[in-house]
């Protein structure tokens, strides 16, 4: 296997430093993974001697079981913990239930909690006890999912050139990203990973789940205070947030009220689950309305380009952010793959942080 770069980081928790360089490795890495796990004997021994702890402190079926799966592929011994049967319930804290995972000699803790900066308390505790222990953030709160938007990307850019899935291909593409972007951490990754390529990121939802703030939002501006626009006043109000970077290109983030302005010619549209649990007001009228405003169904993908493809990170409230028949139709969607890259992906992960570790 060929690598690009060399690869200096110790934890991945965040996309927001993530430079073209890391992208293409991480995507060219999954691909070379991607080919073993076609072989009819899908393993190697790249991590024989290193132990993966997945610790879920928040429920999980896809980036658990794919991160577990993954380590397994590449013969790291793995330990999984569920918070409900742990020492946890008997008030150990997080913190404690880290370093007994760190006497038992884990290194890479595999990290998902419901608020946002757990992974990163950890990974600095890591760093001083001078422990050689990688984190790797599986979804913070409302913070950041990376594995997922690095996943996302390699399914969209495996589907442009499936032999050398690169960010260039991105550049210049319509990206759609619709629903619950407030509550939402696959979104906060995504618009790192998408506007690092070049891509037109378009974000749509109703006021209330799509604050002007994301209009600044992690782009080196101050983030106002989320003052939700006035519906009707800023509809179709598109914000473009350019910024020279070091990236390929500027980064290119619109907002809109409406939907149809974001699908218009959009080439990728991911939807969104509502993420009910992080809702602390009522937010919406209900299911039914959100689904006609919001709803990715044929019909309005009829907006989009011809060959239009939908992503959902999963789970999928069906029939509320995409009509059920759509979820299922693999002319238009890309769920199944998403889930499929995810093996490949966490693998490369694992694998770029954890080779040096055996
Ligand atoms: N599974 C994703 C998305 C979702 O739950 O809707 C997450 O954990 O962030
Ligand atoms: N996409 C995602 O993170 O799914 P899970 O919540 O099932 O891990």
């Amino acid at each position: 296997m060929v690598f690009m770069t060399t690869w200096t980081r110790r934890h991945i928790i965040s996309l927001a430093d993530f430079v073209p360089d890391d992208y293409n490795t991480v995507l060219q890495t999954a691909a070379s993974f991607r080919e073993v796990l076609s072989r009819r004997v899908k393993k190697v021994p790249t991590l024989q001697g290193i132990v993966v702890a997945t610790l879920f402190f928040e429920p999980s079926t896809r980036t658990r079981n794919s991160f577990e799966l993954a380590a397994k592929r590449l013969s790291a011994d793995t330990l999984s913990f569920t918070p409900g049967t742990s020492a946890l319930t008997k008030g150990e804290t997080i913190l404690d239930t880290a370093l007994t995972y760190l006497a038992m000699g884990t290194n890479i803790m595999v990290i998902r909690h419901r608020e946002a900066g757990v992974p990163l308390a950890i990974a600095n505790e890591m760093d001083r006890l001078q422990s050689q222990v990688s984190v790797l953030n599986a979804g913070d709160g409302q913070h950041e999912h990376p594995s997922q938007a690095l996943l996302d990307l390699f399914t969209i850019c495996s589907l442009l050139d499936p032999d050398l899935p690169r960010l260039e291909l991105l550049k210049d593409k319509k990206i759609a990203i619709v629903g619950d972007i407030l509550h939402s951490r696959v979104a906060r990754s995504n618009i790192w990973s998408l506007t690092a390529s070049g891509a037109e990121v378009h974000l749509a939802g109703p006021p209330t789940l799509l604050p002007k703030l994301f209009a600044s939002w992690g782009m080196g501006h101050e983030a106002s205070p989320g003052v939700p626009p006035t519906r009707g006043e800023e509809q179709n109000t598109i914000v473009p947030t350019v910024l020279p970077g070091n990236a390929i290109t500027q980064r290119k983030l619109f907002l809109h009220w409406d939907i149809e302005p974001a699908l218009q010619n959009a080439d990728f549209v991911m939807t969104l689950r509502l993420q009910k649990e992080r809702m602390t007001q009522h937010l919406l009228p209900s299911l039914r309305e959100y689904h006609q405003r919001y709803g990715i169904t044929r019909d309005r993908l009829k907006l989009c380009q011809p060959n239009v493809k939908v992503l959902h990170p999963g789970p999928v409230n069906r029939g509320v952010e995409i009509s059920s028949d759509l979820m299922d139709d693999p002319q238009f969607s890309l769920i199944s793959q998403q889930v499929t890259s995810g093996v490949a992906v966490r693998m490369a992960l694992l694998y770029l942080i954890g080779s040096g570790k055996a």
